[in-house]
């Protein structure tokens, strides 16, 4: 029996099933929803490739990318329910006419069509297009778009144009995993419902942000399409950007797609442009070479499979950015992010300013400041950095900074954190574009990374090498070594 779900049964169309993301991520997010009873009964599956297959050839590639990617057993009664639901076209998406194929398996009438790009973004404008071609575009239809959106501002535009052409902007959810990740939607409770946090939170009581999203892991067989992207599309544009925006933000309205985007748009545009002129102050790129991570030797980006050995492209950035508004004025948030570093974990740090007086000096020369640290993956939870006295008769208070740790784990433990990709099809079949990004915050976000991009290009330097397993060029510490401060690791 299905949960009761307001919303009507859908025909979630997946463009490119037998894709990397598809058979990773999707499919098994899919079964998860089916596992936990959130898809509506009548909820129909379709599966969009160019091979050749019957339903029963395509039942088996969906049972086995379970097999592989999910992370637990297959519950056989679950697939059974699962595999029931789904439905096989075979399409060239480039070819108008074999759209008319996927009109025979869907219902606009009595169930709602949700089109999943998980294609390369050159056939979304096709896809529209066999869609329309095909009679399948009503008001109701909705198209679930991937990222990169563009390689820049420009071409951006061109493929939202594009998509534009056929559907308007409350049909389109363009993705943005991070915003489905529990914790980063937990930052928006964070802030928003507790009063001691939504009181201290500007440039009167915080000194600086640091949002760090370190990888492990290299270019993974993907060196093609990310050399052609490097960190600062790949990471930056997209997930750092919208990470900053909602630590950022004034208080929505409500929770409504349209209040948060609107709040975070305002950031997005706050942003201070980085310039050719400043640009080696504010911005460090780095690549690595080869090293150990996790005690395996790994090795070089130049040196991984299918690489061009002369690439510029880099793996590694940080930032200093600055918000020119009234909240955030001489409030620097530093943005750090790489492939190879030691571990794998994304962390926003709030360091709260120093007090203006130490009545402890005798015993305490300086009182270190407050530390919030959201901790948005792996081991989520929130820590709090105080200070506290040492339980004793001595003459002299004894003063230590101890932590009030917040594990997500310990304190919710039988509460699974349900992958990104879960929460964001669920919301797109329910019609909530909340966590999806809208089209000015992504031309916004280019508008800004293009400014950095341009002065790199200008600057003519090199990235700067780091050794794979470290925390990037030393140069990154050193911009922060400037202005007094340093990462916390
Ligand atoms: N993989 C990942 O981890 C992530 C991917 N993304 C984005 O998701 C999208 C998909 O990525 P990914 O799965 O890695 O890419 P893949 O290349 O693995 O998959 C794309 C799929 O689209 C199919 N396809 C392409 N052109 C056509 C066509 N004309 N007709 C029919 N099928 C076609 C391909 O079929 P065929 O095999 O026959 O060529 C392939 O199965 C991209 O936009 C990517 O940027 C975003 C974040 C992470
Ligand atoms: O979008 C992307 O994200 C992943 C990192 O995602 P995470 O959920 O594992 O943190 C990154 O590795 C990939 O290069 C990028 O395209």
């Amino acid at each position: 029996m299905a949960k009761s779900l307001s919303h009507k049964p859908c025909d979630l169309v997946l463009f490119g099933t037998k894709g990397d993301l598809a058979r990773r991520k999707l499919i098994p997010s899919l079964y998860q929803l089916e596992r936990a009873q959130l898809l509506a009964e009548d909820t129909k599956i379709v599966g969009i490739a160019r091979d050749k297959h019957d339903l029963k050839g395509y039942k088996k590639v969906v049972s086995e990318s379970l097999k592989e990617f999910l992370k637990e057993p297959v519950d056989k009664e679950v697939e059974k329910r699962f595999l029931a639901r789904l439905e096989y076209c075979k399409v060239d998406m480039t070819v108008k006419d074999d759209y008319l194929k996927i009109a025979d398996v869907v219902d606009l009438e009595s169930r709602t069509m949700v089109n999943y790009f998980s294609t390369p973004p050159s056939v979304f404008g096709a896809i529209c297009e066999g869609l329309s071609h095909a009679g399948l575009v009503n008001e109701e239809t909705r198209v679930v778009v991937e990222k990169p959106i563009g390689h820049c501002l420009e071409s951006s535009k061109v493929i939202n144009d594009k998509i534009a052409e056929h559907f308007n902007e409350n049909q389109i959810y363009r993705i943005d995993h991070y915003l489905g990740k529990e914790t980063v939607l937990n930052l928006l409770v964070l802030r928003f419902a507790n009063a001691i946090f939504t009181n201290n939170w500007d440039h009167e009581c915080i000194d600086h942000v640091q949002i760090s999203v370190a990888e492990s892991v290299g270019v993974e067989g993907r060196w093609g399409y990310y050399d052609d992207a490097g960190q600062m599309r790949d990471m930056v544009q997209n997930h750092l950007l919208q990470i900053l925006s909602l630590l950022a933000m004034e208080p929505p309205v409500d929770v409504s797609a349209d209040s948060i985007r609107n709040e975070k748009l305002k950031v997005l545009k706050a942003l201070r442009p980085i310039t050719v002129d400043d640009a080696s102050e504010k911005t460090v790129r780095g690549q690595y070479t080869k090293g150990f991570v996790n005690g395996q030797q790994v090795p070089g980006y130049l040196e991984e499979e299918g690489a061009n050995t002369e690439s510029d492209t880099e793996t590694f950035v940080s930032i200093r950015v600055d918000i020119d508004n009234w909240r955030w004025a001489g409030v620097p948030f530093y943005l750090r992010t790489g492939k190879r570093m030691p571990i794998k974990g994304t962390e926003i740090v709030v360091h709260f300013k120093e007090l203006p007086h130490n009545i402890f000096k005798e015993t305490y020369k300086t009182l270190p400041a407050n530390k919030l640290i959201i901790r948005l993956q792996p081991h989520e939870g929130v820590e709090i950095h105080l200070m506290n006295k040492v339980p004793g008769l001595g003459e002299k208070m004894e003063l230590q900074q101890t932590k009030l740790d917040l594990s997500f784990s310990d304190t919710f433990k039988n509460d699974r954190i349900a992958d990104a990709y879960e929460r964001l099809m669920l919301e797109a079949m329910l019609g909530n574009q909340s966590l999806f990004v809208r089209r000015d915050e992504v031309e916004a976000a280019w508008a800004w990374v293009d400014g950095i991009l341009d002065a790199w290009d200008k600057s003519n330097e090199s990235p700067k090498d780091y050794s794979a397993g470290s925390w990037g060029p030393v140069a990154s510490i050193a911009m922060l070594a400037k202005d007094d401060r340093e990462w916390d690791e």
